[in-house]
Parts: C-alpha cells; sequence; structure tokens
C-alpha cells in the first residue's frame, strides 16, 4: 500500500512541502501521506494539459484515440487487484461492492465513450441558394481543450472515469482533482496512462482541497476551458461562479434527496430487495440513494417490517469479509454529520424503527466511522430528515393514499436527482415516472445502468446531462460548416 501519495503531472509523479493525512475508515488509522498540490503545480498540471492538446495528443486520429482507451480498459483489469485495494483503503467499503461496481465501472466508462465516439454521426444539410445552385452544411466538432475534473469521495475512481472517459474521447485533456478523502486510486491510474502510451500532460492529478487549496486554484485558473464536478450543491454554485470568469461551461452532478414510491401491487420482495440496496449499499453514501419511502398505505405496515428485518441483517464489517454487507463511512467529518440527522430525527419526535446509532464493533474497529443503518417513520414531510441530503444509510418511510398525494410529496423537495417506482402497472410506472421532478426514474429497478443514456440532475441536484451522446454536448465543441457548390 502506498504510503506517499503524490500528484501526477506531465507524466510524472510530483512531490510537494505540504503533506496532509489519507486515513482508513475502517479503524481512522493514518495509512498514507498525500502531497497537497499548491498553486504551482497547479499552474504546471494545467500548462501540461495545455501543451499536450498542441503535441501528440492534439494531432491523433480518433481511431488512435480509441484504441489508446481500449488499452485503458485493458490495463485497468490487468492491475484490478489493485485499484480493489487502493479503492477499500480508501473508502472502508466492501469489496464485494467494489469488485462490481466501483473497478469494473472505472474501467467501462473508458469503453463506452470511446465506443461512443467511434459510432456517434453528425449532421449532413444540403441547402438550396437563392442563385439556384447548392450549398452543403455539416457538423464538426472539436475537442473544448482542458477540462478540470473534480471528484467527490463516494464512487471515487467510477465518478472520475465518468468524466474523464468522454473527456479523453473527444480529445480533451484533463487536470483532476479527486477528493481530499480518496486520493489513490485517480493516483494509480496515472501508472496505467504512462504504461498504454497516454501522451504525457493528457491525464494530471492535483491533490487537496476545496477553497484556498488545489481546488480553488483548479476552478479559477484562466487556462481551464472548461470545469465538470459532482460533490454537494453548495460546493457547484460556488464553482458555478468560478466558471462564470470567462464564460467556462460546466456540468454539475449534485446532491440529491430521492425518494422510492412503492405501490401496493408491487412486488413485494424485488421492492423490499431494492430498496434496501438503495438505502444502505455504499453506507447510504450514493447521491442516487434512498432516503424518502412512499410505501402505499394497504402494504405500509408490512413493508415497514420487511425493511427492518433487511435492514438488521446487513453485516456491517471490514472489505475483506465477503459476508460484509455495509462498510463505514468515509471519514470521522461525515459520521459527525450524519449521527447529527440521527439526533435531529429523535428530537424531531421520529420512530426509530431500527439503527440511529453507532453498532457495537470489535475493540481493533471502534475508532472507525461506523454508523447502524436506520429507518425512520412518523415525521412530518417538514422535518429536516425529509428535506435534507444526508448522505448516510438512513430513511424515512411513509404511507400514502393516492398517486397525486405522493408525487406532491415526492416532488415536494429544493432536489431532482433520481427516483424507484415500484409497481407492476406499467401505465401508472409511465404516468408517474413523466411526472416526477428528476433526471433519472428507474421502475421495478435501481441503479440499473445503461452508460449510453442520459445521467444528470434537475433542479438542485445538477447542470447538464453526461452519457452516450449527451457527454458530446459538454466535451465538445459543435461547429456548422457551410461550404456553397
Ligand atoms: N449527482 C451525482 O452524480 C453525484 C455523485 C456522487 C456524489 N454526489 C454528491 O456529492 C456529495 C458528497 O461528495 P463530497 O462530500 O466529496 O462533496 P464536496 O462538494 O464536499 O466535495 C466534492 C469535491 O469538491 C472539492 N471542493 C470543495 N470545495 C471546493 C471549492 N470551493 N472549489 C473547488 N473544489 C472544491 C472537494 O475537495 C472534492 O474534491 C453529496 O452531496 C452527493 O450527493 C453527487
Ligand atoms: O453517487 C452517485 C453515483 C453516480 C453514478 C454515476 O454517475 C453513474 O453510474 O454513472
Amino acid at each position: 500500500m502506498q504510503k506517499e501519495i503524490l500528484n501526477f503531472i506531465n507524466g510524472e509523479y510530483v512531490s510537494t512541502d505540504r503533506w496532509f493525512e489519507n486515513r482508513n475508515p475502517i479503524n481512522n488509522a493514518v495509512i498514507g501521506q498525500v502531497a497537497e498540490a499548491g498553486k504551482a503545480e497547479v499552474d504546471a498540471a494545467v500548462a501540461a494539459a495545455q501543451a499536450a492538446l498542441k503535441g501528440p495528443w492534439g494531432k491523433m486520429t480518433l481511431n488512435q484515440r480509441v484504441d489508446l482507451l481500449e488499452a485503458l480498459v485493458a490495463e485497468i483489469n490487468n492491475r484490478f487487484d489493485e485499484f480493489l485495494e487502493a479503492e477499500c483503503a480508501d473508502t472502508g467499503k466492501p469489496r464485494s461492492l467494489a469488485s462490481h461496481i466501483d473497478i469494473p465501472r472505472g474501467a467501462s466508462n473508458f469503453k463506452a465513450f470511446a465506443d461512443m465516439v467511434k459510432n456517434v454521426s453528425g449532421e449532413f444539410f444540403e441547402t438550396a441558394t437563392p442563385d439556384g445552385s447548392t450549398a452543403i452544411n455539416y457538423t464538426y466538432r472539436s475537442p473544448v481543450g482542458v477540462v478540470g475534473v473534480i471528484c467527490p469521495w463516494n464512487l471515487p475512481l467510477l465518478l472520475m472515469t465518468w468524466k474523464v472517459g468522454p473527456a479523453l474521447a473527444c480529445g480533451n485533456t484533463v487536470v483532476v482533482k479527486p477528493s481530499e478523502e480518496t486520493p489513490r486510486t485517480a493516483t494509480l491510474l496515472g501508472e496505467v496512462m504512462n504504461k498504454v502510451g497516454i501522451p504525457k500532460g493528457v491525464y494530471n492529478v492535483v491533490h487537496g482541497f476545496g477553497p484556498n487549496s488545489a481546488g480553488e486554484f483548479l476552478t479559477t485558473h484562466p487556462d481551464v476551458n472548461a470545469l465538470t464536478f459532482t460533490g454537494e450543491t453548495r460546493t457547484g454554485e460556488i464553482i458555478m461562479k468560478a466558471a462564470a470568469n470567462g464564460s467556462r461551461p460546466i456540468s454539475l452532478e449534485m446532491g440529491g434527496k430521492n425518494a422510492a414510491i412503492v405501490f401496493a401491487d408491487a412486488d413485494f420482495d424485488a421492492a423490499i430487495e431494492g430498496t434496501l440496496r438503495s438505502c444502505f449499499a455504499n453506507c447510504g453514501q450514493v447521491c442516487l440513494g434512498t432516503e424518502r419511502v412512499y410505501v402505499e398505505r394497504p402494504i405500509f405496515d408490512k413493508f415497514v417490517a420487511a425493511m427492518k428485518a433487511g435492514a438488521e441483517n446487513l453485516k456491517i464489517g471490514v472489505p475483506e469479509d465477503p459476508a460484509t454487507n455495509m462498510g463505514p463511512l468515509v471519514s470521522k467529518e461525515h459520521q459527525n454529520k450524519v449521527l447529527s440527522y440521527m439526533r435531529i430525527a429523535v428530537e424531531d419526535g421520529a420512530t426509530v424503527v431500527t439503527g440511529g446509532g453507532i453498532p457495537d464493533m470489535p475493540d481493533h474497529l471502534k475508532d472507525g466511522c461506523w454508523v447502524q443503518p436506520t429507518i425512520w417513520t412518523g415525521l412530518p414531510e417538514t422535518a429536516r430528515v425529509i428535506k435534507e441530503e444526508i448522505f448516510g444509510p438512513c430513511c424515512h418511510i411513509a404511507p400514502f393514499d393516492t398517486e397525486e398525494e405522493v408525487l406532491e410529496k415526492a416532488n415536494d423537495n429544493v432536489y431532482g436527482l433520481a427516483t424507484a417506482i415500484w409497481t407492476t402497472n406499467v401505465s401508472r410506472a409511465n404516468r408517474v415516472a413523466q411526472q416526477m421532478e428528476v433526471g433519472i426514474a428507474w421502475v421495478n429497478s435501481w441503479f440499473l445502468r445503461d452508460l449510453r443514456t442520459a445521467f444528470g440532475g434537475a433542479k438542485q441536484s445538477g447542470i447538464g446531462r453526461e452519457g452516450g451522446v449527451h457527454s458530446l454536448e459538454f466535451y465538445t465543441e459543435l461547429k456548422n460548416i457551410c461550404i456553397k457548390l
């Protein structure tokens, strides 16, 4: 396990004289030191990214780029176990989860966008001209240039490559600022970039924090042509303001307070399995996860009882234990935030169906960032744990009687990222999904991902859509060329 985690600039690992701690959330032990990038390092990374655009990378054909991206996929898979160990060390998440979601998607994101750029077509019009002749009009896409990529800590490799994949596929270069909580896999990817022959300067990594650190230095850098961010809405607003200087495009994937809606005619077992996953997977640290569950009254009591049993059956433990279903939260800071909401729920009069505190852990894990999977009922819709994003393994379950009522409640939130609707009535599923004010609606499923589909949030959950051809809108500059014949 790497003890010193360095920046990756212009194809080389770069140290600095400022270090911050890298901790493992299962026991909060310091497992490494991270070299914090200052303004000089961010300037060097941006300059390297600019130079690469004018160097071999900028001169490559689409097919040459696609071949390199496909080589990236193969090499990430060759080093699968190293990425797995690094991701689990940073996050404490179960290996069973990271080996099925985080690392495979870390590779397949590159494949998805290599395929997309290979197969996407443009526009062509034959235009009659006033002089009786014709002209042809067609579109041509160019890279936007240097893309600043700011990433969160919950799915570090997946969410970083979800941005770097299309950016590189479209011929851009990137400067990545991973979360300070989870620096390892983005750093390891630098070795893979060098190994497969991605030219130096195409992929750069600068470590640090937000304000007055690498994050701010990157988002305010005048030579960064576009900014893509995934993280909290408040942070996204700050970055949006920074992007305004120089009128730079932004792509924002932000917070959520997602609702699951369970109708009485749902496949009960499927709804329980899917809702348990959407509430507790990744210790509830998934932006698409559920923190509000609305259940049609006839099955409410049975549903709450089944959710309680499922939550209490979750094995909380360390990544390497194959029986582990749920790991810790990412940090002490986040653990304190989630525990504060558990206190707030009780103060507001919630019935604690299960959880609400810290699980008993063996002595060697007692200092970890653990929290119990928690279910509440009985709160009014105005309660803070129903309005505010907690980003932990907790949900409030409430009954409803009509479609109109549940739509009103589910949509009454500043966020609008995702929803999961459980019903066997397809017409109702379609009707309800269309009326949900979100970017992503799953029916009888959750987190089922086709990377060609549009992905993003409505309201305060995001700006823009990425995925498939939708990523072209952000990662390319579209030009119309008109030739008079
Ligand atoms: N919509 C999505 O697809 C999606 C996906 C994952 C996570 N999220 C959201 O992310 C949040 C959890 O992640 P987080 O705690 O890392 O978010 P965060 O906003 O605290 O940090 C995200 C990143 O922004 C950086 N940052 C912070 N302040 C900055 C500033 N002023 N300038 C530049 N960079 C700055 C951080 O260092 C980090 O790398 C949750 O709200 C979750 O909903 C959304
Ligand atoms: O925590 C948020 C998860 C986001 C997932 C994706 O962006 C994806 O699946 O592409």
